[in-house]
């Protein structure tokens, strides 16, 4: 286990008004990573930093054996080196079918399969990739008619065919059903045995099932890190974040 991104000091501000605030942060490779933290902590915009949608006012963002700086990168070279993020709305063609999005994604320039794409059987490859979110039996069906669930779990096997060494992933239980939620839980532990995958959540039982190490935003900066148990019992992520209703409901 290694570290695959580094964080370290970074800051940057909107007018004047400092959305991130020295922030330092580290995942490794592989690593299931939590971040929770109360609403406008900067969780979405860290996200923004790692993909290049952003870049900080100050501090670096390293990736890979190569320590390769990502603020210097455009968004489609740090999606080409591995980077996947999955944003909270579910972005699926609807009109195409649940084997036609993924065949898409399949044969998308960073899919490992584009390469052997016309040596394989492409439909066999994107079953394969349906299987890993439990969409082998939908493979026919529209994506517009999944459930808001299967969308999102079929957006995240779009992103896993293209084998992500590090996958963001903003809120994904937001608007499921409890089994949904479960199921999704069980995806992503799956997912990040072979990869870095970090998680925004919200959902307290959510996270607890992730059952890995929790990153609490606030203001900007780590307040605290640890297993869910050791951020829960901080008295500052108590004052900040746990003594909130948001932490069920957002
Ligand atoms: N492009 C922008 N211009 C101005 N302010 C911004 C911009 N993006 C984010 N912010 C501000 O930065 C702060 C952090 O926002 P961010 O969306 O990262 O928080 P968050 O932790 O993801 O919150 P939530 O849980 O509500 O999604 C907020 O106060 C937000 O209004």
């Amino acid at each position: 286990m290694s570290a695959l991104l580094e964080v370290s000091g970074v800051s940057k501000s909107f007018d004047s008004f400092k959305a991130i605030d020295n922030l330092s942060f580290s995942v490794n490779e592989p690593e299931l990573r939590a971040i929770i933290g109360p609403n406008g902590a900067g969780k979405t915009t860290f996200m923004d930093l790692v993909t290049g949608k952003i870049r900080p006012d100050t501090g670096s963002i390293r990736y890979g054996e190569l320590s390769r700086d990502l603020t210097k990168m455009s968004e489609a070279q740090i999606a080409r080196a591995g980077i996947g993020r999955k944003f909270q709305k579910p972005t699926v063609f609807e009109d195409q079918t649940v084997g036609e999005n993924l065949t898409m994604a399949l044969a998308a320039p960073r899919s490992p399969f584009a390469v052997l794409f016309r040596r394989v059987d492409a439909r066999a490859a994107a079953r394969e990739a349906a299987a890993r979110v439990g969409l082998e039996d939908r493979m026919g069906t529209p994506a517009g008619i999944l459930s808001h669930g299967q969308k999102q779990w079929l957006e995240i096997g779009m992103l896993l065919a293209q084998e992500p060494r590090l996958l963001l992933v903003d809120e994904p239980a937001a608007g499921m059903t409890s089994a949904e939620r479960e199921r999704t839980t069980e995806m992503l532990v799956e997912a990040a045995k072979t990869r870095a995958v970090v998680v925004i959540e919200h959902d307290m039982e959510f996270v607890r099932r992730l059952n890995c190490r929790v990153t609490v935003l606030h203001e900007g900066h780590a307040l605290a890190e640890g297993s869910l148990d050791h951020v829960c019992a901080d008295p500052r992520v108590i004052d900040v974040y746990l003594g909130r209703s948001e932490t069920t409901d957002a």
